[in-house]
């Protein structure tokens, strides 16, 4: 895969070492840590949802890949901080800053601090068919239409 191009829109990023360039927190990690690109302390009150930005602007240019924002486990589990679109999909062709819908979705109030890890990025493969419209499909699949727990529960 070829590089993706990553811009930095905030200097902040570069010039303080707390907002080092996204970074795997380990060889093996999936992810990239998307760091609160925020200048103070951010208090997401319980409920509450907050678009933030990362200050970097990643191009992926080549449409059969795209990106994903995640949670971080450790603040959806233990603080309740998710995405407020619960899954952020990166387009190949987006340019702007990659931002990040925090949602607070517990019942307590969270301070966000700057340069926090707030979430994580990967880049995924994306097939991209086309589309042919059919009357009938080819053949009948074993599921039909079953869905929504047809197969039960246990
Ligand atoms: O968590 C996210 C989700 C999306 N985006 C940016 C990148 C993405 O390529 C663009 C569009 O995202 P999406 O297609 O989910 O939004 P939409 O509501 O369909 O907007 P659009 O009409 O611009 O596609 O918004 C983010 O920065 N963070
Ligand atoms: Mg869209």
């Amino acid at each position: 895969m070829q590089a993706v191009q990553v811009k930095v829109l905030n200097p902040k990023l570069t010039q303080d070492e707390a907002f080092s360039l996204p970074t795997r927190a380990t060889d093996g990690s999936a992810g990239i840590d998307l760091r609160a690109c925020i200048d103070e302390p951010l208090t997401i009150a319980a409920g509450a949802t907050h678009l933030i930005g990362t200050g970097l602007a990643v191009y992926i240019q080549d449409p059969n890949y795209a990106g994903m924002i995640l949670p971080r486990s450790g603040l959806g589990h233990k603080h309740g901080i998710v995405l407020g679109n619960l899954v952020g999909l990166i387009d190949a062709d987006y340019q702007g800053e990659l931002m990040v819908s925090v949602w607070n979705r517990s019942n307590q109030d969270f301070v966000l601090q700057p340069a926090e890890r707030m979430a994580q990025y990967i880049v995924v493969p994306v097939a991209r068919p086309e589309f042919e419209v059919v009357n009938e499909f080819s053949d009948t699949s074993v599921r039909g239409a079953g869905g929504f727990g047809h197969s039960g529960r246990q």
